[in-house]
């Protein structure tokens, strides 16, 4: 295992660009052997917060480290952090493999590591291959390795599993596992909410640049009930739901009701003469669910499928 110098640590960290916040006061730590999801909508402030951190955007103000200091401040940055925050940014003309080797030598990184990291992303068959005519998923597995080459304890990578197909995606998904488990911190940004669900210890929730959750992902899920419900009335029930302040929604005789136990809903049902009951099961909340419950509705959920 690693010891604790893989940390992520952000205090008050702010970004306004001409006047206007886009990064709100942000705290937050990432321990080493952690995944840590962080999630937003379009424009929430998810990237230039880890730009932040790697250096690439100056804070207007707090404080954005890793392994306890600045980027800008680490001696051998590669071999202490990875990112894929823009893609791989390699030369379409290049091999993957020349690409990596390039990024080897202008790191001071052993030219071993090359065919390690291609073996990792599995793209060895491919590493003699121009990167121009490489696929969206083929383009981030090589950001990945070339993120990898350092053998880092942080890595921050934003959007890793974009461009993806679904078992590319599984693949992400055990990478990031096994990365973790040998001890390493990691930021994961993410819009695909389930997946990150899949793999995050904890969640970080940002909208509009101020940070709206920062919890184990367990606790994130398990704080609120609810029921799904189709009752002969469901108008009805709807009315005596939002009565007692509880959050329903209805689409068609369908009510997704938040904060209520299937018993209890059952006896509301009948008390308010909304039965017969035709269906009634009780959940834990979705990860969507947690996500727009905190996020408030000017967040579109098509945004964040
Ligand atoms: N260099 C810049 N100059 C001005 N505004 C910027 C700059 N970079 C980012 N922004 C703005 O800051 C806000 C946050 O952008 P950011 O890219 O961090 O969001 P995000 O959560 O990563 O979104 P996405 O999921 O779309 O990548 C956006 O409104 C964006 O337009």
């Amino acid at each position: 295992m690693r010891s604790q110098q893989g940390a992520i640590v952000c205090r008050s960290l702010t970004k306004a660009y001409d006047g206007r916040t886009v990064v709100d006061d942000v705290s937050f730590e990432v321990a080493a052997g952690t995944i840590t999801g962080f999630v937003g909508a379009n424009g929430a402030g998810k990237t230039t917060t880890m730009r932040m951190l790697l250096g690439l955007v100056a804070p207007t103000s707090g404080i954005a480290l890793v392994d306890g200091r600045p980027y800008r401040e680490l001696a051998s940055p590669r071999r202490r952090v990875g990112a894929v925050v823009d893609g791989p940014g390699a030369h379409p003309g290049h091999s993957a493999r020349l690409h990596l080797s390039v990024l080897a030598t202008a790191s001071g990184l052993p030219g071993r590591r090359v065919d390690e990291v291609l073996d990792l992303v599995e793209l060895t068959e491919h590493a003699g291959r121009r990167v121009g005519g490489f696929s969206m998923g083929m383009l981030q597995r090589l950001a990945i390795a070339g993120a990898l080459l350092g053998d880092p304890g942080v890595l921050i990578l934003d959007e890793p599993a974009n461009g993806l197909d679904p078992p590319g995606i599984l693949w992400m998904r055990d990478l990031l596992r096994g990365l973790a488990a040998d001890g390493r911190a990691l930021l994961v940004s993410s819009h695909l909410l389930a997946e990150l669900a899949e793999v995050a210890d904890r969640v970080l929730i940002i909208d509009r640049g101020r940070l709206l959750a920062d919890e184990p992902l367990d606790q994130l899920l398990d704080g609120t009930r609810v029921v799904e419900m189709r009752c002969a009335d469901a108008a009805a029930m709807l009315r005596a739901v939002t009565a007692r302040d509880l959050r329903a929604d209805l689409e068609d005789d369908f009510l997704v009701i938040h904060g209520m136990s299937a018993r209890e809903a059952g006896e509301l049902a009948v008390a308010q003469g909304a039965g017969p009951v035709h269906w009634l099961t009780e959940r834990t909340s979705t990860f969507e669910e947690v996500y727009f419950r905190l996020a408030g509705p000017q967040v579109d959920p098509r945004e964040a499928s």
